[in-house]
Formats: C-alpha cells, sequence, structure tokens
C-alpha cells in the first residue's frame, strides 16, 4: 500500500514497514536539544505528515531500548493517528528514570506502525452471552 507522507525534516524517511519487522523508527526534528527532567514529559515534533487512507491509522510506540537503558517511554502509548488528521506528527516522550535525558535532533524516539482498524455499530442488548470466564478477570486465573 502507497500512503502519502511529507517529510519536513533534516531525518531520512523512516523505513517502511516489512513482513517481518513491524516497527517504523521515527526520529526527533529539533531546532535545538530538548532534556526532559525526571518525571518531566514534553511534545516531541518529528517534521512528518502522513495522508493515511480512511480505515487506517498509525500508531506511535516507544522503543524498547530507550525504556529499558533510560527511563523512556511515550506517554499516552500507543498514540493514535487519525486518518484525517493532517497536522504534524508529534511523540509525548516522558521520562521515568531519575536522571535528566536529553533528546538530539535525529533521535530515534519512538517507533510507528501502520493498523487497519474496524468500524461497528453498536447493537443495544439487555444480556449478553454466557461463557466460562464470565466476569472473571483482573488476576481471577491466578492460584
Ligand atoms: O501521539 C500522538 C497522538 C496524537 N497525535 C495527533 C494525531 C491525532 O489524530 C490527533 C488527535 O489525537 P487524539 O485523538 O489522541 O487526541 P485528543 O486528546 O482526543 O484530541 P482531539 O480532541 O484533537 O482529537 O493528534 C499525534 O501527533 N501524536
Amino acid at each position: 500500500m502507497k500512503i502519502k507522507i511529507i517529510n519536513k525534516s533534516k531525518n531520512p524517511l523512516p523505513k517502511y514497514q516489512t513482513e517481518l519487522s513491524a516497527g517504523m523508527d521515527i526520529s526527533a526534528n529539533l531546532t535545538e536539544n530538548i532534556t526532559l527532567k525526571p518525571l518531566e514529559r514534553k511534545l516531541i515534533p518529528t517534521g512528518l505528515f502522513l495522508e493515511l487512507p480512511e480505515g487506517f491509522e498509525a500508531q506511535i510506540r516507544p522503543r524498547s531500548g530507550l525504556a529499558i537503558k533510560n527511563g523512556i517511554t511515550v506517554l499516552n502509548a500507543p498514540g493514535t493517528i487519525d486518518a484525517d488528521y493532517r497536522g504534524e506528527i508529534g511523540v509525548i516522550l516522558v521520562n521515568l528514570s531519575a536522571e535528566d535525558f536529553t533528546v538530539n535532533s535525529g533521535d530515534r524516539i519512538a517507533q510507528m506502525i501502520i493498523a487497519k482498524y474496524e468500524t461497528a455499530e453498536w447493537q443495544n442488548a439487555d444480556a449478553l452471552n454466557e461463557t466460562a470466564r464470565g466476569a472473571g478477570g483482573f488476576g481471577s486465573t491466578k492460584s
């Protein structure tokens, strides 16, 4: 599938997904570095703009390396990019470590996947079908 993208950043286009690799790394596009203090969150611009086909979304997810090494994650993961959004893709990073973390322009800060989603129509009901699990959840199967 082809998807229109405008790249106003100095970074190369994210490498497209393959059957073996779902995530495309996306990079910060900054005029100056951004530092996140412990527990601080900031919107990081990417310089990327998409025109997604109807019925598709892009999801912004954390990178595991940044999470394990630096305590940096995407606060609203997975961030949702709607098909009708024409603004710049931003990444909300949060620093969950005890140390300052500096983002430099060009740093790969998150990954993006393109996903198809179903649309649904609610059907009002008085009862739902019975299952073995029923209302059990939230650890109900733990002994
Ligand atoms: O990580 C994100 C999440 C969202 N967006 C952009 C694209 C998305 O289509 C739009 C709205 O996102 P969302 O629906 O999550 O935001 P909202 O808080 O519900 O705001 P709105 O009222 O603008 O929909 O913001 C991003 O660039 N990055």
